[in-house]
This record gives C-alpha cells, structure tokens and sequence, in this order.
C-alpha cells in the first residue's frame, strides 16, 4: 500500500457505538475503499481494557485497509495528527431524559478534547461530534480549538436526515432512494425540524405529493425528532448502529461529496444564513465537494417552516448560554 495511511480517531471506542463504528471504519466504508487508515482509539481508563479487546476483534479481521490500531486514555495522543475526529464518548440519556439534560455531565469532556484537537491534530482535521447534546458539545470543542478553522468542527444530524428519509418513503410508497433535497434544521433534539417543502420524490415535490399538513405536523415531525426516545424505550438503550451508519454517511459525503442535484443535513456553524445566529452549530442544508461543504441559499422559508427552526434555534442559544455560565465556552 503506497497511500500515506489517514488517522482517524475515535472517542468512546469501547462504547455501544465505537463497536458498531470501527469495523466500518476500518472496512474503507468512512473514506473510501482505496483509503487506509490508522485507527486511535480513545477511551477512559477503566474501559481502555474493552478496547483493546475491540482491537483484538478489528485485527482479527484482517482488513487490508486497517494499518494499525492506537489505544490511549490521553486525548493528546488520541488527536496526535489526526486528520479525522470522531468525538463519540459520552453519556449516553436514559428513559426519561432529554439530550439536553445531558449537557452538564457531558459538556466537560468536549473543552479538553478540543484543546488536544487544537494542539496536535493535522491541519487538514475535520472533526464530527456526535456525544449528545451534539451540537451544543460541537460548540464548546470548536471554541476550545482557537486555531482550527471553526468549520471543521460539525454535529451529528445525519441520523435524524435518515429517519425523516425512511418516514416519507413509508408515507409515500416511494423508496429513499426516489428522495431528494430533505433538511434537517436546527438542533439534535425534540425540537429539531426535519424540512420536507423543498424535497423531491422522483422529481416532484415532496410537500404536494403528501398534500397533508396534519400528518406533516403531527406524525412525520414528531415521529423524526422523536426517534430516539423511541428507540431508547423499545431498546432499552439508545440507538447504536444507526447512529454508527449516520457517523459513516457523514464523513463520506463531507470528505466524498454529495450527489449532483442533491443535498445532506448537517450541524454547522452558523454563517448567519437563514436567521440563525451566527456562531451557533445548527444544521442546515448543505452540499459537500472536495472535502468542503456550503449551505444551500436562496430556499423559501414558508411560515410553518420559519416557526419550527426559531424555535430550535432558539433552544441552541438557551444551550451555549447554558454551557456558557458552566465555564465551558
Ligand atoms: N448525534 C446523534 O445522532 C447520536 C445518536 C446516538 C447516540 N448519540 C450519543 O453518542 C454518545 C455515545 O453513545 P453510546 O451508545 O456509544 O454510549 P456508551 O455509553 O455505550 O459509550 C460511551 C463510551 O464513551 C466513553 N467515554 C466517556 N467519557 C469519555 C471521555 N472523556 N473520553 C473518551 N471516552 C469516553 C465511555 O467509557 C464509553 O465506553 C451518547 O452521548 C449518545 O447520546 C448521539
Ligand atoms: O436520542 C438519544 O438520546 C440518542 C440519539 O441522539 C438518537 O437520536 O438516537
């Protein structure tokens, strides 16, 4: 193998998602099937153990791709010149909870960590944070990480791209792959709005084609923003290979592109596009090429929409505030 092999880092590796996410990594599924990668692994002393009983496992799949495995309790050689930064642990919510209600037990994991991003990654890092609540935690590693380009520092809402994409196919007998153009606005939570007004189905708008505000409002909105509690209740822990496949998705379209005529979801921080403050992680739509992404312009923001991605905006500005007074930012 010629290529310089990329790091990749995970926090969490020995958690429900590391586990799902490390084959995947190391299989060329997050890059590219011609991109090796050398694995770092970080985790908190007591389960550095579970890890490298995970390394064990990935060595024992022989991947071709796979050209080493780091495991470590310090984030300063975890983000030793890592190019690629997947901030995966942290707590994860219980029944009951909201991912809010997460932000003082997890919010103090992400200063440190992006203080190492900032010191040692590579310049080129792209970082995904995906440790609830996702984007507010996104928020305080990127403030933490002064030389890093705030851009590089994105929030998991790909999971919720996907769940709003399976809802509206089931909706409307289509299959995700007839859907185009879907948006998920705002923050990883209850009051996240997943946009369908702008989406196409086979080539028609998505809206007209369901032509049903009710269920629109109450069923698709809620059932989408809702998913995870739903999965948490059903389970009896949150969702772990879904979430793992959202990770993957996220980094290839970021690193690999978009399809042409389509877009993804993903938390970002705010150009002041759409009315969202600037500075804030919030998702947009957005279209990624040669490892950059852009927040599509010019769409039309009815008043149903507006209402919903205030709101969610809204609970954002509580959040840094929030994480603010904790000293985080
Ligand atoms: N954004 C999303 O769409 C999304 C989806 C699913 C889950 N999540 C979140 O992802 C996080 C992880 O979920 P999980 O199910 O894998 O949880 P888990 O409890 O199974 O694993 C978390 C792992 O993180 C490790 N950890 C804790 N603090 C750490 C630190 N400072 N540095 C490194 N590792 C640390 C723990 O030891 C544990 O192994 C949770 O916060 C969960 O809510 C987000
Ligand atoms: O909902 C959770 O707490 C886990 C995760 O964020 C999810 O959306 O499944």
């Amino acid at each position: 193998m010629t290529r310089t092999p990329v790091n990749v880092t995970v926090t969490g590796a020995a958690g429900q998602i590391g586990y799902a996410l490390l084959f995947r990594v190391a299989s060329g599924h997050l890059l590219g099937a011609d991109v090796p990668v050398r694995l770092r692994l970080l985790e908190i002393p007591q389960a550095v153990q579970a890890a490298e009983g995970t390394a064990m496992e990935l060595d024992d799949c022989a991947f071709p791709l796979l050209s080493g495995i780091d495991i470590t309790d310090d984030a300063n050689v975890a983000f030793d010149g890592t190019n690629v930064a997947l901030l995966v642990g942290a707590r994860p919510r219980t029944k009951g909870m909201e991912r809010g209600d997460l932000l003082e037990a997890n919010g103090g994991i992400f200063k440190p960590q992006g203080k190492a991003i900032n010191d040692h990654a590579a310049d080129d890092v792209k970082v995904l944070v995906v440790g609830n609540p996702a984007n507010t935690n996104a928020l305080i590693a990127q403030a933490a990480a002064p030389d890093v380009p705030a851009e590089r520092f994105t929030a998991m809402t790909r999971l919720d791209h996907n769940r709003a994409l399976s809802q509206l196919a089931k909706k409307t007998g289509s299959t995700v792959a007839d859907i185009r153009k879907l948006t998920i606005w705002g923050n990883h939570s209850a009051t996240q709005y997943p946009d369908i007004f702008h989406a196409e189905i086979g080539g028609k708008n998505a809206a007209e084609t369901v032509n049903d505000e009710k269920w629109l409002a109450d069923e698709f909105i809620p059932t989408v923003a809702k998913r995870g509690a739903a999965i948490i209740e059903a389970r009896g822990a949150s969702s772990a290979a879904s979430a793992a496949n959202a990770a993957i998705d996220h980094v290839h379209t970021w690193v690999n592109g978009t399809p042409e005529g389509d877009w993804t979801s993903m938390g970002i921080p705010s150009d002041g596009s759409y009315g969202v403050p600037e500075g804030l992680i919030s998702s947009f739509p957005v279209t990624c090429a040669n490892g950059s992404y852009e927040i599509v312009q010019g769409l039309d923001v009815n008043e149903f929409s507006r209402t919903r991605i205030d709101a969610s905006v809204r609970e954002l500005a509580e959040e840094r505030d929030a994480v603010r007074g904790l000293g985080l930012l």
